[in-house]
């Protein structure tokens, strides 16, 4: 297999605290090992309560200079920093690769997709507009001004280590808040090099913090409970999400939750069955099926199922399995050998009530941490491909006869993010659009995810949104000056 060679100049491996690279006060540290093998990449401060406090009244203490710089000064220093990004994307995707295991075209794309996060809002920081509003009384004036809602907290995911903490910072730092994040236990690495390039990009002192550590509820439990932290942004599981809410509830913080997703994947009689399957690809085996916005259940019109099934098989059947590294490899590994248990589990259930493997339906003797990618006919509602978020590369195909029955189908579940639906009658795209219960709805689409859109989604599967000029709500708080005795 491919050796990993990383940039030294953006391995970091101590927490990023006030502008500082910090040991954890106690010496500990953690390995990241690359999923692919187990190679140790790093071994990076272990933080904890201490180290998690410093970072937040770092942030405290650079609010009220960091809030008062014009936004065209904030906006100067995210697009130094996206173009930083860019310019050492290679290194970035290999070290991403590394950690978290998708390919490396799939990296560099979330390089790029992350950068573009820091473009869009050093853009909007100058587009931040208060209000003067029609007053009740003559001798009154009515102003709304848009402030910052002060010191942020982030906790993100694995599966986009670079990118959703881009997409959150961005956001947070154009409006004037400060920032500590705390990056997931297995891939630590994409956050720091990030750190790196803020610091380069001339982040003062203090309003980009990294707090990383092994266990995630000591340092999650600081950011929760801290009065000086503010607001809370998350990205993650459903459950871990409602555990953080529950957190935050003691001081009143404000919460923005991207959690998980159940999307369904419809494809009516009526659609172009070639874009369908392409789509459905794309939409199901990104990041090995690791992302919230993976089709997860392929509702297929009866007259269309047989031809569908047989040409998604014959796609995935494609697929390379392999080191990400390796640019001839088209599918990495899962995060962890615990995650190809689960998945194997939700298969198992699926062919014991019987679904039938069409492809893959195993793990893999590349390693335990690889699944084959795996397409599964004559699924049942009552399986647990269909209730559950699989989150990895499994495709059940589910069959319907009226577009009733797959609006149905599409809404019955507890998480409502991504949607994704192929047909070519007009009318049934409205009905389809505004019956489906989701935050957003891929319509002959699967690429849905991108800066100048609102991410999010309804139900169990978050609150708040990330991107487009909806994405600067989640970080400002609106003040209103009545001002009197004119
Ligand atoms: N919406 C999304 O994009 C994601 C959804 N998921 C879902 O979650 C499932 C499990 O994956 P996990 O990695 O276990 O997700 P997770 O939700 O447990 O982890 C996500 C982040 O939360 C942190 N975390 C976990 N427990 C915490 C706690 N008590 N206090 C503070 N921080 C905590 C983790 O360190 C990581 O940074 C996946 O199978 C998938 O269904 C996982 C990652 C991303
Ligand atoms: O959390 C995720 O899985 C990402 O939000 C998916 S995307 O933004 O890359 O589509």
């Amino acid at each position: 297999m491919t050796e990993t060679k990383l940039a030294s100049n953006l391995l970091q491996q101590q927490a990023y605290v006030n502008g500082e690279w910090i040991d954890a006060e106690d010496g500990r540290r953690f390995e990241i090992r690359n999923p692919v093998d187990g190679q140790v990449l790093a071994k990076v401060a272990d933080c904890g309560v201490a180290e998690t406090r410093r970072a937040i009244e770092a942030a405290e203490a650079a609010l009220p200079d960091w809030q008062a710089q014009t936004a065209k000064a904030r906006a100067d220093i995210l697009r130094r920093w996206f173009d930083l990004v860019m310019q050492h994307q290679d290194a970035l995707a290999a070290l991403l690769t590394a950690e978290q295991g998708k390919v490396l075209s799939e990296a560099k794309g979330e390089i790029a997709y992350g950068a573009h996060y820091l473009e869009w809002f050093a853009e909007e920081a100058k587009r931040i507009d208060g209000d003067i509003l029609a007053a009740p009384s003559q001798d009154q004036r009515v102003l709304v001004l848009k402030r910052p809602v002060g010191v942020v907290a982030a906790i993100t995911p694995w599966n986009f280590p670079n990118a959703m903490l881009a997409r959150k910072v961005a956001a947070a730092l154009a409006v004037g808040c400060t920032f500590v994040a705390k990056p997931a236990k297995e891939t630590p690495l994409s956050a720091l090099a990030l750190a790196a390039l803020g610091e380069e990009a001339g982040l003062p002192a203090g309003v980009f913090n990294v707090v990383c550590g092994s266990d995630s509820s000591v340092i999650g439990g600081e950011l929760t409970a801290n009065p000086i932290v503010r607001k809370l942004t998350f990205t993650g599981s459903t459950a871990t999400g409602k555990k953080l809410m529950q957190q935050c509830a003691d001081t009143v913080k404000r919460t923005s939750m991207e959690l998980g997703g159940n999307a369904p994947f419809i494809v009516f009689d009526d659609a172009d069955l070639d874009a369908a399957v392409a789509g459905a690809m794309a939409a199901k085996f990104r990041n090995a099926g690791q992302t919230c916005v993976c089709a997860n259940r392929l509702l297929v019109h009866a007259d269309v199922y047989d031809a569908f099934v047989d040409k998604l098989s014959q796609e995935t059947e494609k697929f390379q399995l392999g080191n990400g590294a390796d640019e001839a490899v088209t599918m990495g590994p899962l995060i962890r050998p615990s995650a190809v248990d689960s998945v194997q589990a939700i298969v198992s259930e699926a062919l014991e009530a019987g679904a039938v493997a069409t492809v893959g339906g195993q793990g893999s003797e590349l390693g335990d941490c690889f699944y084959q990618p795996t397409v599964l006919r004559d699924c049942a509602p009552s399986m647990r491909c269909f209730k559950e978020e699989i989150f990895g590369p499994v495709a059940p195909v589910f069959k319907f006869e009226t577009e009733a029955e797959a609006i149905q189908l599409a809404n019955d579940t507890e998480f409502g993010l991504a949607a994704y639906f192929y047909s070519r009658d007009y009318a049934r795209i409205w009905r389809v659009s505004e019956a489906l219960d989701y935050g957003m709805v891929g319509i002959n689409e699967a690429a849905i995810s991108n800066p100048m859109a609102p991410f999010g989604g309804v139900k169990e599967s978050g609150h708040g949104r990330e991107g487009s000029k909806y994405g600067v709500d989640d970080y400002i708080e609106t003040k209103y000056l009545c001002m009197g005795g004119l």
